[in-house]
């Protein structure tokens, strides 16, 4: 069993027999240790239309015949990284932060609200543990872009590629994402948040 889960038993069976102010001091000792965990979601979905480019974690699908029609760029992955980070972090959520009525939004590179929003997340003293998504879209093939993608990903977030996941699904042609109407990414984090309760 993992040290972390080791430590958080003995913690939960010390806690039985100990006065809250022990308990308190056992957590306060555990978080110096490890820091605070902190789970993230996020999730986007776009409509696909003819005559627009596709972007996904900074990368331009070539292949895609279709795009998306949005504020920004349209970038599911990078709003559903943002979307995970505020999550963890219980800091609103994309649209808080970058709302559609901004005109600095317009057609913006989403990466870059990754990149952003990472440095605000470093600033509030957490750090990203590892980040593992998805991205869904039935038409097009992505696996031959899913190394660029990873790569713009970890570097937007300042953090190795080693603890970045992107995966592709195609939905099987169920749905407006199988059928190629639209193209939809979920994101989750593990935030470690260096405070003491
Ligand atoms: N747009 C996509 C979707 C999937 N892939 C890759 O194909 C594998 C099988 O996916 P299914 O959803 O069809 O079962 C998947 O693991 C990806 O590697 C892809 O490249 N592009
Ligand atoms: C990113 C923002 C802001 O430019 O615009 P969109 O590109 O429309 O994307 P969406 O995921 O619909 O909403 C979030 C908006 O705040």
């Amino acid at each position: 069993m993992p040290q972390l889960a080791l430590r958080g038993q003995a913690c939960f069976r010390k806690s039985y027999v100990l006065s809250a102010s022990l308990y308190r001091n056992e957590m306060r000792r555990f978080m110096s240790d490890f820091g605070l965990l902190r789970i993230g979601h996020g999730h986007d979905i776009h409509a696909l239309q003819a005559g627009y480019e596709m972007w996904l974690g900074g990368v331009l699908i070539e292949d895609a015949e279709q795009g998306f029609c949005t504020h920004s760029d349209g970038d599911v992955l990078s709003h559903a990284i943002v979307d995970a980070l505020a999550g963890a972090m219980t800091d609103g959520d994309l649209g808080t932060h970058y709302p559609e009525n901004d005109p600095n939004a317009e057609n913006a590179r989403s990466l870059e609200f990754v990149a952003e929003f990472a440095g605000y997340m470093r600033s509030r003293g957490y750090e990203l543990i590892n980040l593992d998504s998805f991205i869904t879209l039935g038409t097009t093939r992505l696996r031959p872009y899913l190394a660029a993608i990873r790569a713009n990903v970890a570097a937007a977030l300042k953090i190795s590629e080693d603890v970045v996941s992107v995966k592709g699904r195609s939905h099987d042609g169920i749905g407006e994402v199988g059928r190629g109407e639209a193209c939809s990414a979920t994101v989750s984090v593990l935030l470690r948040q260096e405070k003491s309760i």
